[in-house]
């Protein structure tokens, strides 16, 4: 095998290109590439792999020059820069540090506090430049001050274990935050006009989503307390920076401290220059000791996923851990090769997919499991598909997915079957992985077989009468088609059967026709895998 490539674009800490050494990666560290969205579409069809901060913006426009892209690493928290469906319909699998830099980013939240509650860059530059304006400011105290935190998750929750050390009474908003939760961290949980009414200081800690797009607007800001002072250290446009500039003007807000702007790099903005306020460039996560954190981490993620197909922290597919990579791995291809079986037979829409796991593959990763199959079965229709794009697509398409667990029922140690129900039928298909780790069908339509999956078969269904195999035989005989394997099975004496031969080479059009005009034959198909 040869060796992944990586390219790092964005300017990760050193530690990562070592890390990918010492897993035997082959890494291009290129800290400004990601700046230059020409150069990086130019050049991202040579990687595996793409370890990104920030900077980087994986767009729709350039992961589709990424054909060999397998996994972005952001090392770091937000995504908001990898166009998460784009990745998801290529197969990549998106994945971030979500705990590696909250610790650095939380202390930037609470400097930002201060730093606005006491004046000090203006007090400094002042000082600095002869003033000794021991009259132009006067601060205001933390100690007994509503801070609000608006986002009460990794980092939301850090701020606020830091004020209540700094004696602040904390109140949070944040629909997902638990009361029990709440109690444990000694807040106060609250709605968003409570923390409009009460806080003197208010603090942002969401991504920025729909929901959270300017959640202080100019009518937010019309609510709160005269003199509140504004810290966002988490996406920009989650305030309205014009009404927010406005505010400012009027002396109804206090002061801001931001970290993050709605458009960066932010050269130019409605709040610089205003009175109290306070900008640093998107340095939240930069200390020495997040950017290790972050680097090490996602390197090591990567380089796990690119080697063993272990997926940690990803946030377009489950979990799967480096232990159950390899056992899962023969289980994956089983799922898949079973969705395949059954979607190159299926011709009408798919309602509903109920996929039952029996013994030892129960207790693995179900869900990479179904995906799997998703992916196998939508693929002869749909085409581009791949394990992390099924689910969604399967949604969108509004299938209903079942997955059943249960112990073993049957003579087999791991059992998968499939049922796939049409608008005009159902239909399924079992497998499983022996020891030599090969898949193989065993169930067909409730058919017993025993058939591994050959790169070409034919797949017949028929009346079990005397003749047919003879006569089927001949025909791929004659058309000089050479079998490979031979699979029977029937329901009854004289009932339904079913054939599945694997050939040598593609199955001829016209041996199909021929073999389908034969008076036992229902149905014929060319099958692939
Ligand atoms: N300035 C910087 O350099 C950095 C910024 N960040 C940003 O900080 C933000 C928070 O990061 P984490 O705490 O790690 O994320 P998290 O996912 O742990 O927490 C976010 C919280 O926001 C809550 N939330 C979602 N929608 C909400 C809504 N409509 N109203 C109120 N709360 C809502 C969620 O329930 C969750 O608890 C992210 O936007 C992240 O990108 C993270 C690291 C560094
Ligand atoms: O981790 C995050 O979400 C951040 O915003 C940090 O961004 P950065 O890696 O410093 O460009």
């Amino acid at each position: 095998m040869t060796a992944p490539k990586v390219l790092i674009s964005d300017a990760l800490s050193e530690a990562a290109v070592q890390i990918f050494k010492d897993r035997g990666i082959d890494v291009d560290f290129q800290p400004n590439l990601g700046k230059d969205k020409d150069k990086l579409a130019e050049i991202i069809g040579n990687y595996d792999g793409l370890a990104i901060r920030s900077a980087t913006k994986a767009t729709a426009k350039i992961l589709e020059k990424a054909n060999r892209l397998k996994v972005i690493g952001r090392a770091g928290i937000g995504v908001d820069n990898v166009e998460i469906p784009a990745a998801t319909a290529k197969g990549i699998i998106v994945m971030n540090t979500p705990f590696g830099n909250s610790i650095t980013t939380a202390e930037h939240a609470i400097t930002m506090m201060l730093s606005l509650a006491r004046e000090i860059p203006a007090a400094d530059a002042s000082t600095q430049a002869g003033k000794w304006e021991k009259n132009r400011f006067m601060g205001v105290e933390i100690t007994a001050k509503t801070l609000g935190v608006i986002g009460c998750g990794n980092i939301g929750s850090i701020v606020a274990d830091r004020a209540l050390g700094l004696k602040m009474k904390v109140i949070a908003f944040d629909p997902f935050l638990s009361p029990e939760r709440a109690k444990d961290l000694g807040v106060e949980k609250v709605e968003l006009e409570d923390i409009f009414k009460r806080a003197d200081f208010i603090t942002l800690h969401t991504p920025l989503t729909d929901k959270t797009k300017n959640i202080i607007d100019a009518a937010a800001i019309a609510k709160m307390k005269k003199g509140v002072r504004i810290i966002n250290c988490a996406r920009g446009g989650l305030v309205d920076e014009n009404a927010l500039a406005e505010a400012l003007k009027s002396g109804h807000v206090a002061g801001a401290a931001f970290d993050v702007f709605s458009e960066e790099p932010a050269t130019k903005n409605v709040l610089f220059g205003l009175p109290n306020v306070i900008c640093t460039p998107h340095l939240g996560a930069s200390t020495t000791e997040a950017q290790e954190n972050v680097a090490l981490q996602v390197a090591e993620q990567m380089s796990d996923y690119l080697l063993t197909g272990a997926i940690t922290n990803a946030i377009n597919f489950p979990s799967i851990t480096a232990e159950e990579a390899p056992k899962l791995k023969p289980f994956i291809e089983l799922a898949e090769k079973l969705g395949s079986f059954a979607g190159q037979l299926t011709e009408t829409g798919i309602t509903k997919v109920t996929i039952t796991y029996e013994g030892e593959v129960a207790e693995m990763k179900i869900k990479a499991l179904t995906s799997a199959v998703l992916s196998g079965l939508l693929r002869p229709m749909l085409g581009d598909i791949n394990v992390v794009s099924a689910p969604v697509i399967a949604k969108e398409r509004g299938m209903v997915v079942d997955e059943v667990v249960r112990a073993a029922e049957s003579d087999y140690e791991s059992l998968i079957t499939l049922t796939v129900t049409t608008e005009k039928q159902e239909r399924s298909v079992s497998g499983t992985v022996y020891a030599d780790g090969k898949p193989r069908l065993v169930d067909i339509k409730g058919i017993r077989v025993d058939a591994e999956f050959g790169s070409s078969m034919i797949y017949v269904t028929n009346e079990d009468k005397p003749g047919f195999i003879g006569k089927f035989a001949s025909l791929l005989g004659d058309a000089k088609v050479n079998i490979a394997t031979f699979n029977l099975g029937r329901h009854t004496e004289g009932g339904d059967a079913i054939a599945l031969v694997t050939i040598d080479g593609p199955a001829p059009t016209e041996v199909l026709e021929k073999v389908q005009a034969l008076p036992q034959v229902k149905q014929v198909k060319a099958l692939t895998f």
